[in-house]
């Protein structure tokens, strides 16, 4: 699905304390049924990014749904056309798994009557994780949280999807899961997703575009095979990589080694 209104953003402005981390950034078009990558090193500001559009962080400038203003909507509004899964997951106490999903869906009144509890229900199926319905949060394994995190984003069919490395506990098997199980829900919901991602080859391998951020500003965003490339990884990251792609078709990056005028 590619029609549809689309998310874009124009002169992102965050200060934390006396740090101006963003400094008037723009973001593409992100379109409907489109996984957008934000890549980049430690403290380029991704997750400030991702939590000022989730509005958990104060933030200037402007933030379009088509023609809608995002950052002028009212909370809940925000809240209802948004779902944020946190980098940090919380333990959760002792909610179990369903409990959780049920009170992310009950936090954000959507008008929808049917039951909160079958909702929550179909969202754990569609991620694969129904059988840990009534596990307890706080004695899942990291990997297994991040799911029901996601889960907890993703339940009340949000228009556009914030995730803060949904893969960074998962084994390799999980992470393509999550991966596939995000791809599958974006395509056919017609769901935004803005997804920060440290692994390069997973973002080449889900990301339908990509944003290559560096000191709070988009050093480089489009095509995945545009936007990561030798030059770009090297200033970037400070890395001497080559991009290749393999018998499937597939693009990879080999890291050679770190460029002597890095740091
Ligand atoms: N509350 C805060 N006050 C001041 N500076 C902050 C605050 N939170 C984050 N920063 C700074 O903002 C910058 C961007 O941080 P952010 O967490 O957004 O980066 P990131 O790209 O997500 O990094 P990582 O890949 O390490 O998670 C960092 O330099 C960080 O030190």
């Amino acid at each position: 699905m590619s029609g549809g209104e689309a998310l874009r953003a124009e002169g992102l402005r965050v200060r934390l304390g006396r740090r101006m981390v963003i400094d008037g950034l723009d973001l593409p078009e992100m379109r409907p049924g489109e996984v957008t990558a934000l890549i980049g090193p430690n403290g380029a500001g991704k997750s400030t990014l991702i939590r000022a559009l989730a509005r958990l962080a104060p933030c200037e400038g402007r933030v379009f749904l088509g023609d809608l203003d995002l950052l002028q909507q009212s909370a809940a509004a925000h809240a209802r056309l948004t779902g944020y899964m946190p980098q940090a997951v919380q333990s959760g106490a002792a909610l179990t798994v369903l409990e959780a999903v049920v009170t992310a869906l009950r936090a954000v009144p959507d008008g929808d009557r049917s039951d909160p509890v079958m909702r929550a229900h179909a969202a754990l199926e569609r991620l694969g994780i129904a059988g840990l319905a009534q596990s307890r949060l706080d004695r899942l394994s990291g990997g297994q949280r991040q799911m029901a995190s996601l889960a907890q984003a993703m339940v009340r069919g949000p228009r556009i999807l914030l995730l803060d490395e949904p893969t960074s506990a998962l084994d390799p098997g999980r992470q393509f899961e999550v991966m596939q199980a995000v791809q599958a829900l974006v395509r056919e919901s017609g769901i935004i997703a803005v997804v920060v991602l440290h692994d390069l080859e997973l973002s080449l391998r889900w990301a339908d575009r990509i944003v290559l951020m560096q000191a709070g500003a988009a050093l480089a965003s489009g095509a995945p095979e545009d936007v990561v490339t030798p030059e770009a990884l090297g200033q970037a990251y400070g890395i001497d990589a080559r991009i290749e792609r393999c018998s499937r078709g597939l693009l990879h990056v080999h890291a050679d080694g770190v460029l002597a005028r890095h740091g």
